[in-house]
């Protein structure tokens, strides 16, 4: 491996199963602190987030789905990754593993040192809490807090002060300084959705997963909001997972990973929405054998 960031479903991407070293789910650290560098080289000397040979069957017997068939892949740290593929090829089943949303079938999910596959139920609740930060299609606001209430809610939750400064800075930069004693209903689907992208990083989380975050966003608001999450990578050093349909809005990411039928079918490096089509397409007729 070079000097660079690792890359995904290359570099440590094809360890051999058993190959991974980890601390279990000893290394549930919690947040950085205050005032802690996101692009500090010490974050950037291995991958944020890694899945080794990970296997998914949902469901038993006759109804059972194989939906990952044994992805490796490596997401490296303070980058923009998007997630592709064809309707049913497993990104949904893949970004819920990711964030320790769901259980694997068999495989490793690596968030750092910390396996997964090693935390108890309540130790991934702390992990998703603490290390985590996610942006869904729905926003996924309490109707009944303010935005800066939604935006402070998780560190709450946790018992920890929110940290007023890093928050000053996330809602100027996601510019809804003046909407922060507006509830949700009060604010365009647009702003919602930023204040869900400030909730996502306020506890400076080793990776944000985004699912469709640009779904229910008209094509404006959907673009802004994609200029944010790559101004979170970019200035922050943010690590970010995105997945997507949409090729304009994976030509946002650094990269595109594709999936197909549960497993990783390549990438797109520097991605444009043209050549995010071609390999989509590419992928397409190879499945359907032309
Ligand atoms: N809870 C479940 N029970 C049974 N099968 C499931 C379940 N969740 C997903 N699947 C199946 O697993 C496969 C992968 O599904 P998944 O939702 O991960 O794909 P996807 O690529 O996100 O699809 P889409 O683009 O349509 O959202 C599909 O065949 C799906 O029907």
């Amino acid at each position: 491996m070079g000097d660079g960031p690792a890359r995904p479903g290359v570099d440590g991407g094809a360890a051999a199963p058993g190959a991974v070293r980890h601390a279990g789910c000893a290394a549930v650290t919690g947040p950085l602190p205050p005032g802690a560098d996101l692009r500090a080289p010490s974050r950037h000397l291995r991958p944020a987030i890694r899945a080794v040979d990970l296997v998914k069957v949902h469901g038993r017997g006759d109804a059972a789905v194989r939906a990952l068939d044994g992805v490796d892949l490596a997401v490296p740290a303070a980058r923009f990754t998007a997630i592709m593929g064809p309707s049913g090829s497993g990104k949904s089943t893949l970004l819920h593993l990711l964030a320790g949303l769901d259980n694997a079938t068999s495989g490793q999910v690596l968030l750092g040192d910390t396996e997964l596959g090693a935390c108890s139920d309540a130790q991934l609740t702390a992990l998703r809490r603490d290390r985590i930060g996610f942006v869904f299609q729905a926003f996924n606001l309490l109707p009944q807090l303010t935005a800066a209430q939604n935006i402070e809610l998780p560190a709450r939750l946790a018992g920890r002060r929110p940290d007023r400064a890093w928050r000053d800075t996330l809602v100027g930069l996601l510019g809804i300084g003046d909407r922060l004693t507006h509830r949700p209903t009060q604010l365009s689907g647009g702003q919602q959705q930023r204040v869900a992208v400030a909730r996502a990083l306020l506890g400076r989380p080793e990776v944000v997963f985004a699912d469709e975050p640009t779904g229910n966003l008209d094509t404006a608001s959907g673009h802004e909001l994609l200029h944010l999450l790559r101004t979170s990578v970019r200035e922050l050093g943010q690590t970010v997972v995105m997945v997507t349909h949409d090729p304009v809005a994976a030509s946002f990411a650094d990269e595109v990973v594709l999936l197909r039928d549960g497993r990783v079918a390549g990438s797109v490096p520097d991605p444009r929405p043209d050549s995010v089509l071609s390999a989509l397409s590419a992928l397409s007729g190879a499945r359907a054998g032309i």
